[in-house]
């Protein structure tokens, strides 16, 4: 497995009218081709800082992000990022949620319908493809959100605290569910969440990885 992703020493600073806010310290660690990365922290510790940096929305203040060795621009690798709230739109069946994302980068084909379609009746909502987001369950959202981000292909797929929203019962069975298909997919992926046994109950954690000396987030 190469080295997918490298963070050099990042640090990042918010400046605002109340002051400034040193969000990141001197932060290095990468990531593996096909890996699964769970970075554990209290709230407030830099953790959505971190996946705004990767996912190009922010740049560093010190430091830099490589993927494949190239700066983040230039790598022309696809970012995914899956939010805490599914942002599933009411007034557009499961299918038309899913081809969003398609819609807006405009690449939206016929083979993208067979795809979907595929992707449907491999993680079982099919029965539900014109179905409003409402009927779906809290699971069946997540793994619709999940599959709206990897339409796009994603190389590397971001997954902000992504069952935070979910009751413990239903977390334990979509963790799974989300796992799986991201195996299934083969996706290199990095979740961040405050809580360990979110981390803990996707069998998500490969083998630990290090302490950052930053502060208080765990990289596993
Ligand atoms: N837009 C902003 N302007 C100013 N400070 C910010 C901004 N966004 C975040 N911060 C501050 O930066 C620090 C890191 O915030 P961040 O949201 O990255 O942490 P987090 O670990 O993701 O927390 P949470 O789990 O609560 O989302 C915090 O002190 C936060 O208050």
């Amino acid at each position: 497995m190469g080295k997918l992703l490298k963070i050099n020493n990042v640090g990042y600073t918010y400046h605002s009218l109340d002051g400034e806010t040193l969000a990141l310290k001197d932060i290095s660690f990468h990531v593996n081709d096909g890996e699964f990365l769970a970075i554990v922290g209290p709230s407030g510790c830099g953790k959505s800082t971190l996946l705004s940096l990767i996912a190009g929305l922010i740049t560093p203040d010190t430091g830099d992000i490589l993927i494949d060795g190239k700066d983040l621009k230039s790598s022309g690798k696809n970012i995914g990022y899956m939010l805490q709230k599914d942002h599933l739109l009411e007034w557009r069946s499961t299918q038309k949620n899913l081809t969003l994302g398609l819609e807006i980068q405009n690449k939206l084909t016929d083979n993208s319908y067979i795809c979907i379609n595929e992707m449907l009746s491999t993680y079982g909502l099919i029965t539900f493809r014109d179905s409003k987001p409402s009927s779906l369950s809290g699971g069946m959202r997540q793994r619709a959100a999940l599959i709206r981000t990897l339409l796009l292909e994603p190389d590397i797929l971001l997954l902000d605290e992504p069952f935070s929203a979910l009751d413990y019962q239903t977390r334990i069975e979509v963790s799974d569910d989300i796992w799986g298909i991201i195996r299934n997919e083969h996706k290199t992926a990095i979740l961040i969440t405050h809580d360990i046994s979110e981390a803990m109950t996707t069998k998500m954690l490969q083998f630990f990885r290090h302490f950052s000396p930053f502060s208080d987030f765990f990289i596993y």
